[in-house]
């Protein structure tokens, strides 16, 4: 009996002293659900939420809206965040004390399955200051302008892709994602390569022999009256997906889960087409510099991996493999990011149970807002010459004013909230709204705050705001948060103005996105592009959910079009 009694005492020791290391801990004074579990803390209701269709990004939400704008949440036993939706709290934390903070162990984690060493993943400190400024040269103005042109011809063909849709769908809706995935691709492809993956054409090219009538044939019409395209995408585009679509972004041990996908053997193909891909590219560049100097082959270059080979002939430029991650890193930090907002485009009556937040991107925003859509076309017309309009160029786009396609742009990042939110961890103990948070706290800042922006007076007296510091941005009117409307961007005389109210969606700081000039160029383009070109007409209701879901970004669930010429009868009433 005594010998039980000492081996289960034996026992219990290593899990009494677990229990006390990494007891579910929640901070004193911070707001919390108080229904959590003892073991589970939150994930019960987080499962919930999942299950009823909703995504992480929505108990963010949820958690925000109903604990107030500093609060936090436990993930199991070992997860644990603060949430803050104060903005001027976000902006004093990511611009005056960011020395304190940096990007989480739980983002880097992820995405170090597919880069290990890329700005995306890499701490900040000497290693990331230099790709930062190795690859910086990539989005000055000049840079842009001169790449610029794949990312007009991208635009022109996907026009041209949805004019033969329009053709052959009988006036049905179609899938949009996948095209704007794709026209993206071929947009960064070009920027970053110097030669597109065509992948838009390819599509165009396999819709030419079709006839008319395929609209009428049951196998090419979906479940919900929709028609489906049977496209192929060409191989260095799936090889991309394939690598992307491997990042675990549902494990919670994302380096264990990476470490079975890469044994298998289509993984292993796919990883390889990649890198062939690249080592051809780093070999080609490398030619084109051969017997230059840095400077001349940095004037000559037209596209990133070029000017970054050229960078290597001088000081402090980066190595063959970070080059090649650098600009694997603009694939996926570049193309899903700026599709996604495009296709958030098309809606705008708000269903999601917890928010009745997001409608579904540009293509969904502006097949639910007609009179918006007929707008910006005639803002367009008005203001850009005549002989322009279908090819415009960089010059062309920052020559003219366009106070209404800016406002258009930055509502749509506004509201479909591409990233749901951004994370940091504490580099050591901090004072944030009046509150102790101890070193190595995950902070998660919701882009909601472009929504419902929780600044109460009660916390702007926290003591870690300085009281001299005056807000830069304005407030939306309340209770407007959530409806998309680019008038609120706009001053009384008409003029866009940047800092109307709050909004996050390239984050601030030293670790903001990387590719903010490039993306809000891609989004200029493509509105004009589009929206020029198409009247995007209503959709049936059961196509137009403005659900969405987490992968990686947030996604809407569906991204249904049904773009029509502006001659016809639909856009003209
Ligand atoms: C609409 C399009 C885009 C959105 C909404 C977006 C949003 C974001 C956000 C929220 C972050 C995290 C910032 C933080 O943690 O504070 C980020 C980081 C980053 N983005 Fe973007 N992004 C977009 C397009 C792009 C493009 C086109 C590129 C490049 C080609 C790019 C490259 C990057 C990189 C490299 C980082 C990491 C920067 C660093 O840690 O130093 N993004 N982006």
């Amino acid at each position: 009996m005594t010998s039980v009694i000492i081996y289960t005492i034996i026992f219990l020791i290593p899990i009494a002293v677990w229990w006390c290391r990494f007891k579910p801990m929640t901070l004193p004074g911070i707001p919390s659900w108080s229904d959590d579990h003892l073991v589970w803390g939150d994930l019960p209701r987080l499962k919930k939420i999942l299950r009823d269709n909703g995504s992480f990004t929505d108990f963010l939400d949820l958690s925000s809206k109903t604990l107030g704008p500093i609060c936090q949440i436990r993930l199991g036993p070992f997860a644990h965040m603060v949430i803050i939706t104060d903005y001027q709290e976000i902006e004093s934390l990511l611009l005056r004390r960011h020395s304190s903070l940096d990007r989480s162990s739980q983002t880097t984690s992820l995405f170090k399955t597919i880069l290990p060493r890329a700005l995306l993943t890499l701490q900040t400190g000497d290693v990331w200051r230099k790709h930062r400024k190795g690859i910086g040269t990539a989005m000055t103005p000049r840079f842009l302008a001169l790449t610029m042109s794949n990312i007009t011809k991208s635009a022109q063909n996907l026009v041209e892709l949805w004019n033969r849709k329009g053709e052959l769908s009988g006036g049905r809706s179609w899938e949009a994602e996948v095209d704007l995935e794709s026209a993206m691709m071929d947009a960064i492809c070009g920027l970053a390569f110097g030669e597109s993956w065509n992948v838009i054409t390819s599509y165009t090219g396999q819709l030419e022999s079709l006839n008319s009538d395929i609209g009428n044939d049951l196998s090419n019409i979906g479940s919900r009256g929709e028609i489906v395209f049977h496209l192929n995408a060409p191989d260095p585009a799936r090889t991309t997906w394939y690598i992307f679509q491997a990042v675990p972004v549902e494990s919670p041990f994302p380096a264990l889960s990476h470490f079975f996908t890469r044994l298998t053997p289509s993984y292993r193909y796919h990883t390889k087409r990649m890198d062939d891909f690249l080592e051809q590219r780093l070999a080609e560049a490398r030619h084109k510099a051969s017997n230059l100097s840095c400077e001349m082959a940095s004037e000559a270059a037209d596209n990133t991996f070029d000017l970054l080979i050229a960078k290597q002939l001088g000081e402090g430029g980066l190595s063959d493999d970070e080059i090649k991650q650098e600009l694997f890193q603009y694939l996926l930090a570049g193309t899903e990011t700026s599709s996604t907002t495009l296709a958030w485009i098309s809606r705008t009556s708000f269903h999601n149970k917890f928010l009745q937040l997001i409608s579904q991107k540009w293509c969904k925003f502006m097949t639910n807002n007609p009179a918006i859509q007929r707008k910006l076309r005639q803002h367009l017309l008005n203001r850009l010459p005549q002989d322009i309009i279908h090819n415009m160029t960089f010059d062309d786009l920052i020559a003219v004013n366009l106070p209404y396609l800016e406002a258009v742009v930055h509502e749509t990042l506004r509201m479909a909230r591409t990233a749901g939110g951004f994370l940091r961890d504490t580099k050591e103990d901090m004072c944030i709204m009046g509150h102790h948070i101890p070193k190595g706290t995950t902070l998660a800042f919701p882009t909601s705050i472009g929504h419902q922006d929780l600044s109460s007076p009660d916390y702007l007296l926290s003591t870690s705001l300085s009281h001299a510091e005056e807000r830069r941005v304005g407030y939306w009117k309340s209770g407007t948060g959530h409806v998309f409307d680019p008038e609120r961007w706009l001053t009384e005389d008409g003029q866009f103005n940047a800092i109307a109210g709050p909004s996050l969606p390239f984050s601030l700081g030293q670790r903001r996105c990387f590719g903010k000039n490039l993306a809000l160029l891609e989004l200029r383009i493509f509105i004009a592009h589009l929206s020029l070109s198409f009247f995007f007409a209503r959709i049936p209701a059961d196509q137009n959910s403005f659900d969405r879901f987490d992968k990686v970004i947030s996604h809407p669930k569906d991204c249904f079009v049904r773009p029509v010429q502006w001659t016809s009868e639909e856009a003209s009433c």
